[in-house]
């Protein structure tokens, strides 16, 4: 199933910004024909990025715009628009499946699915509090969990393409993130199963690095100092960018998705009973297999060293 922009009704969750709102542009601003769906909790998010992609068009078709147009999936809908929204909290089952029964009254059962909900509130474990804690299952593995069942319910047959939104710290979590990494790792298990019974669906899965986003510069807030020193490696790159590069290697065909080297690296260092279908993967899994047997036993060994030693110093500081 070759991944392309145009001729498709795209649904992509998260869409009111970040990663997902530069996909809706993307498709917006190089198709004729797709229709696009965002979708997240917030309907001022979703109206203003709606509003905002438009007329960004317009202006530079050099068109006068028509005005105010209807976005909102409701009666009556213009069939001549091709960006809509729909407010839905996607960690409730029912609201999805309301969703869906909206996408099939308009027609507008997509033949492509972005899961890009998600976001992280990096903090030492003692210090979430319980409804953080939980709101990082939802946010981040119940969005996309309940929209993946209701997509594989409605599209018995149809061919569907997937694309779902983990991370790096799946494949490799560390301290700091423990509010989200477990979440992103439940959605790579998710994914192996998807590929084995979905058959009429392409299901890939993008573990990006950093990238600026508003969900980004939110996090580096309370992001514990350890953990902004373990990441540096993964420089964050401009949102666009991110989204140019996974669309890259979808079209290319490629189904475990990267945005940096250090994602590339560390994915092919995780070696076990699931398929990576990534780029130059034969390359990979040698220098995965190579990197685990020269350099990882070491790195663990300093980089836990230097976790002990940082939480030593943070403790006598706050003894003093
Ligand atoms: N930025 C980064 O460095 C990285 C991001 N990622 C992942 O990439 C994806 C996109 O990231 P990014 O662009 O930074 O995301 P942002 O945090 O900027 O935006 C998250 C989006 O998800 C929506 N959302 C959150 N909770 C729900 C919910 N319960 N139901 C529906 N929508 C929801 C938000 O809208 P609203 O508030 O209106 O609901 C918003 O549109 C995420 O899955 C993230 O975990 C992975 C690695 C790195
Ligand atoms: C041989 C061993 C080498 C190991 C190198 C270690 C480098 C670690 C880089 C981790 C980058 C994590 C980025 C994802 C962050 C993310 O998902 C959040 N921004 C949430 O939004």
């Amino acid at each position: 199933m070759k991944y392309t922009l145009e001729d498709q009704v795209v649904l992509i969750t998260g869409g009111s910004q970040g990663l997902g709102k530069e996909f809706a542009k993307k498709y917006y601003n190089e198709t004729e024909n797709t229709k696009i769906i965002v979708v997240s909790r917030s309907e001022a998010k979703l109206l203003d990025t709606c509003n905002e992609i438009r007329l960004a068009a317009h202006l530079r078709k050099e068109t006068s715009d028509e005005g105010q147009v209807q976005h909102k999936l409701a009666t009556p809908l213009d069939p001549v628009q091709r960006l809509f929204y729909f407010p839905c909290d996607l960690s409730c089952y029912e609201s999805v499946e309301n969703l869906f029964n909206v996408l099939r009254d308009f027609e507008l059962l997509p033949t492509q699915t972005l899961c890009c909900a998600g976001g992280s509130v990096p903090k030492l474990f003692r210090g979430l509090s319980g409804q953080e804690l939980n709101q990082g299952m939802d946010i981040n593995y119940k969005t996309t969990l309940n929209v993946a069942h209701q997509l594989a319910l409605a599209e018995q047959t149809r061919e569907h393409h997937l694309i779902i939104f983990s991370s790096v710290t799946a494949l490799y979590p560390f301290v700091g993130y423990s509010q989200y990494a477990p979440a992103k790792a439940a959605i790579k298990s998710l994914v192996a199963i998807l590929r084995q019974e979905l058959t009429n669906f392409r299901v890939s899965c993008v573990y990006p690095g950093n990238f600026e986003s508003e969900g980004f510069t939110l996090e580096q807030v309370t992001k514990p100092k350890i953990t902004k020193l373990i990441e540096g490696p993964s420089d964050a790159i401009p949102c666009k960018e991110a989204c140019d590069i996974v669309a890259t290697s979808l079209a290319r065909g490629q189904d475990d998705v990267f945005t940096d080297f250090v994602g590339w690296m560390i994915m092919g260092m995780d070696l076990g009973l699931t398929s990576k279908r990534s780029r130059f993967v034969a390359l990979q899994w040698i220098f995965g297999i190579l990197l685990n047997i020269v350099v990882v036993p070491f790195y663990l060994v300093g980089c836990s060293w230097y976790i002990r030693k940082w939480f030593r110093e943070s403790d006598s500081k706050k003894a003093t």
